[in-house]
């Protein structure tokens, strides 16, 4: 409970919604109680008047007594049903006060966690996997919300209504008040462990529809492999397997709902028998009248629901509990990369690693050893190496995504730690080996970082990265759609896309990660002419596999299992006849073999 504690500043943020919805909650009681009365006190004049009416057989007056007693019937019938009409209205205006303001703390805790998700380093989400991620926005907050809700709702109801409720049974007569409500706890005990037998069944089902789902979406995506390698038939026979899971879970689920209902009617006749007896023999005792068994009947007829209710709420409030620990671990988690400076500064572009080590926490491995190097505003710097030789590391580490496990990173010879991370991001245009692009427009997908869209900047950066002319072709030009919602690009035509994306920023450090490999090799000329122009006094890092991309480079570093073997100019290394000469000659011979 004490993790649901978090949600009373929202509580009393929405406290004009839930201080009404209480009194609403009351004033609609009170008007579902009163018709109880009205019914005892009819009930008393049926019996009554029936044996006025037999005794004043054969008088003149006895049609009077049948006229007065019909018409005092339909005004108690009358009021009956006004006081239902009010009860409704009242329990509209309870569930417009209570019910909405759990919607609106539902708004607030969703925008909250995702605002504090934004925040967090990128470890935390290589750590979470994306699914348990979105449940904690979507299912955690859905639960927290039935608390905020329906929970908080009928909790005040059941409170309100069995204090209004046993008062008056208690006064007409405290014996059948006892035992005619003897069955209650035992219903409402019976209804918790149901329903917790009943989620916990529910949930598995949900996982196992989860699964069912990913196996699906995985397939689809994958259909061009699935194809290819003719494996419909095992992902056909794959699904139906899973697919029985699912059916042999609802199944166990649909069991306990069958007998939940008869056993749940069941208590509830048993109380009407115990108020009928017991009130028989009472009535026969002279202790009250019929017209009170009546109105006992209705009172448990009121007070079913509110006790089927506190089983359900209790487990209501049990989830909601466990769900907002797991909300409250997330909100609690502090990001790893902290930006101390709140001062947003220009930056010139200069790098510095200096004696740089990064073990990556997750997993711990060793990607960059000892790494030592710099790069001058106005220079192009290239990172060349095998897979895996921590290329992408250093651009990581660039981007301040993680920081240091050894040595220091400067940028305009101050420590990386010491700048503002926002403006200094966005200094950046990073090019991921990657490429993501949003189901959006080109246009947008180009100017994702501007808050504004500028055409002709972004037309611009369209050129310099070489796509220009691809995207006119297509028949909405900028305005094409691209991803699940429209078209798809070729895999040069995302490359180029994307990189379009990082120099529209005009950034100060540019970095391009492997980013061109899918384009033929004049067009990436063309793009790294334009970038030579763009880029004066600027600073560019490429990460490239082939030498024709880099061999124009100031400074060429040539890593191997997280080291740098050796740096220089394309002419310096070719001349050192070491691993860049090799890697020169074998790249000389695959191209000559290929021709
Ligand atoms: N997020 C990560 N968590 C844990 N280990 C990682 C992560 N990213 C990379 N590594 C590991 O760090 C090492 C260096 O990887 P890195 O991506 O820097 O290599 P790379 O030179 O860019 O390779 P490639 O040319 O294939 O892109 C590898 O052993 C890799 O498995």
């Amino acid at each position: 409970m004490k993790h649901l504690a978090y949600l009373n500043k929202f509580l009393y943020k929405y406290r004009w919604h839930l201080i009404p919805g209480i009194i609403f909650v009351t004033i609609s009681n009170i008007f579902g109680i009163i018709p109880a009365q009205i019914i005892r006190i009819a009930f008393n004049l049926v019996t009554e008047n029936i044996s006025t009416y037999q005794l004043l057989n054969g008088f003149e007056q006895q049609p009077m007594v049948y006229s007065i007693f019909g018409s005092s019937l339909l005004l108690f019938g009358t009021l009956v049903l006004v006081l239902a009409l009010l009860r409704g209205l009242f329990v509209f205006f309870m569930r417009q006060t209570i019910i909405l303001m759990s919607r609106h703390i539902e708004y607030d805790l969703k925008n909250e966690i995702y605002a504090h998700y934004q925040a967090l380093s990128l470890a935390f989400f290589r750590r979470h996997n994306t699914g348990d991620l979105m449940n904690r926005v979507t299912e955690d907050v859905t639960r927290v919300r039935m608390y905020l809700g329906p929970a908080i709702m009928y909790a005040c109801n059941t409170v309100t209504l069995f204090i209004i409720a046993i008062y008056f049974m208690v006064s007409v007569n405290p014996k059948l008040a006892l035992l005619s409500l003897l069955p209650m706890p035992v219903l409402a005990l019976m209804i918790y462990y149901v329903n917790n037998i009943i989620e916990s069944r529910s949930e598995r089902i949900q996982k196992r529809l989860s699964t069912l789902s990913s196996f699906v979406q995985e397939n689809f995506s994958g259909i061009r492999v699935i194809k290819s390698y003719v494996r419909e038939g095992f992902v056909r026979e794959s699904f139906a397997k899973e697919s029985d899971g699912y059916k042999s879970q609802s199944m166990d689920l649909v069991m306990v709902q069958a007998l939940f209902f008869p056993l749940m009617l069941l208590l509830v006749g048993l109380s009407t028998i115990i108020t009928l007896y017991v009130g028989g023999v009472e009535v026969i005792k002279g202790n009250i009248t019929a017209g009170n068994i009546a109105e006992f009947i209705v009172y448990l007829g009121l007070l079913t629901f509110p006790v089927m209710s506190l089983g359900w709420v209790s487990s209501l409030v049990q989830r909601a509990a466990a769900s907002q620990k797991r909300i409250n671990e997330f909100l609690h988690e502090e990001p790893e990369i902290k930006s101390i400076n709140k001062q947003k500064q220009d930056i010139k572009g200069k790098i510095e690693f200096k004696n740089v080590s990064f073990d990556y926490p997750d997993t711990g491995i060793k990607a960059l050893d000892d790494v030592s190097f710099s790069a001058e505003p106005g220079q192009l710097v290239a990172i060349i190496g095998r897979t895996g030789s921590g290329k992408s590391t250093i651009a990581n580490l660039i981007m301040r995504m993680y920081d240091t496990t050894g040595g220091e990173i400067l940028i305009d010879d101050k420590p990386i730690k010491q700048l503002n991370l926002e403006s200094y991001r966005a200094q950046i245009g990073f090019v991921p080996q990657e490429v993501f692009l949003f189901s959006d427009t080109i246009a947008n997908n180009i100017a994702f970082s501007a808050d504004v869209l500028n055409m002709p900047v972004v037309e611009q950066a369209a050129k310099n990265a070489a796509v220009y002319s691809n995207i006119m072709e297509f028949e909405k030009g900028f305005e094409t759609m691209i991803g699940e919602r429209g078209i798809t690009l070729s895999g040069g035509q995302k490359q180029r896309v994307s990189i379009a994306r990082a120099i529209v920023k005009e950034p100060q450090i540019l970095i391009f990660d492997d980013c061109l490999s899918a384009v033929d090799t004049k067009t990436e000329e063309e793009i790294l002419n334009n970038l030579g122009r763009s880029m004066q006094n600027k600073t560019s890092l490429i990460i490239a596999h082939r030498i024709s991309t880099i061999k124009n480079a100031d400074k060429i570093l040539v890593m191997d299992n997280g080291k740098i073997l050796e740096q220089g100019t394309h002419a310096q290394l070719m001349a050192n006849k070491a691993a860049y000469f090799e890697l020169y000659e074998k790249q000389l011979l695959e191209e000559q073999e290929t021709a």
